[in-house]
């Protein structure tokens, strides 16, 4: 079985692929002074009280934070006796290279949405990933990665707000039931949410016109069916798109060594 590690800023998921469907998918916050030893604990107590038969044989991981690949590594050969495939390094094959600038480096959480965004609904895609930053990731008509736009994250922006204003609290993202908030709480609410519908509306009208094409819309992230309820942006809310990518890479790249 296949154990997929997608790495982001906050958090960290495991998911465990049977070959067919998802057995289990575990959430981790993101600490690159975790070790493998510490990893092994939570997962091997998840696994037991779960009663998830799972026997591991191969991994992946993606990663937006470099530091705790070493952990996750070691996590891998000392308790699954396999070696993972990072994506990014360039022993992870991609079914297509990515078309940037030179000595750019794509974060791994973009070329596997890309793999998963257009493996589901082919090319000219627009991937909206909401985590601790929003990415925008835009996909070509053959599934390349051509670029795309990085914006601050939701959780990002309201605590943005709270480190920079002495009289501002620390305040969680809900839809508010009013735009004109009547207390401090529901006024940052509403910027941020309504804020937050216009960034993502007036990004993916600009990418479009920039393109002169029409092109679907897929949204993942955790805070994607939260911002779903206010517009008619997205085509599709794929939770699982960074996961299902993982698995598709994977795939690729055994396929590649004759296994
Ligand atoms: N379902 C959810 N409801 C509310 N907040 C969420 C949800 N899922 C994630 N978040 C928050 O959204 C932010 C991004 O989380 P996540 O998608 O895990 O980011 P990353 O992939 O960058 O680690 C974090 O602040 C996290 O706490
Ligand atoms: C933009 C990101 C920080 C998003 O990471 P996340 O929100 O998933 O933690 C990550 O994809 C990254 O570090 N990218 C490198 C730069 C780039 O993609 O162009
Ligand atoms: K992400």
């Amino acid at each position: 079985m296949l154990l997929a590690i997608d790495c982001g800023n906050t958090n960290t998921v495991f998911s465990i692929w049977d070959g067919a469907r998802f057995l289990a998918t575990w959430r981790i916050a993101t600490d690159h002074k975790r070790t493998a030893d510490e990893y092994f604990v939570w997962f091997s107590s998840l696994l037991m009280l779960t009663k998830t038969e799972a026997k591991i044989t191969e991994a992946i991981i993606s990663s937006t934070v470099p530091r705790v690949v070493f952990n996750l590594r070691v996590l891998c050969n000392r308790y699954f006796d396999c070696r993972p495939l990072v994506v990014g390094k360039p022993e992870c094959r991609l079914p297509v290279a990515p078309r940037v600038d030179q000595g750019t480096t794509v974060g791994p959480d973009r070329l596997v949405n890309t793999v998963a965004g257009f493996a589901r609904h082919g090319g000219d895609l627009i991937v909206v990933d909401f985590g601790t930053a929003t990415t925008f990731d835009v996909v070509d008509t053959d599934g390349a990665y051509i670029g795309g736009v990085i914006a601050p994250g939701v959780n990002l922006s309201l605590e943005a707000l709270h480190m920079a204003a002495a009289a501002l609290p620390h305040v969680d993202i809900s839809k508010p039931a009013r735009t004109i908030g009547t207390n401090t709480v529901a006024c940052m609410q509403s910027g941020v949410y309504w804020g937050y519908i216009g960034l993502v509306e007036g990004i993916v009208r600009q990418i479009k016109l920039e393109r002169d094409r029409p092109m679907k819309v897929i949204a993942t992230g955790g805070l994607a069916p939260l911002f779903a309820q206010d517009t008619t942006l997205f085509d599709a809310v794929e939770d699982d798109l960074t996961m299902q990518g993982l698995v598709l890479v994977s795939q690729l790249n055994m396929t590649e060594q004759g296994l």
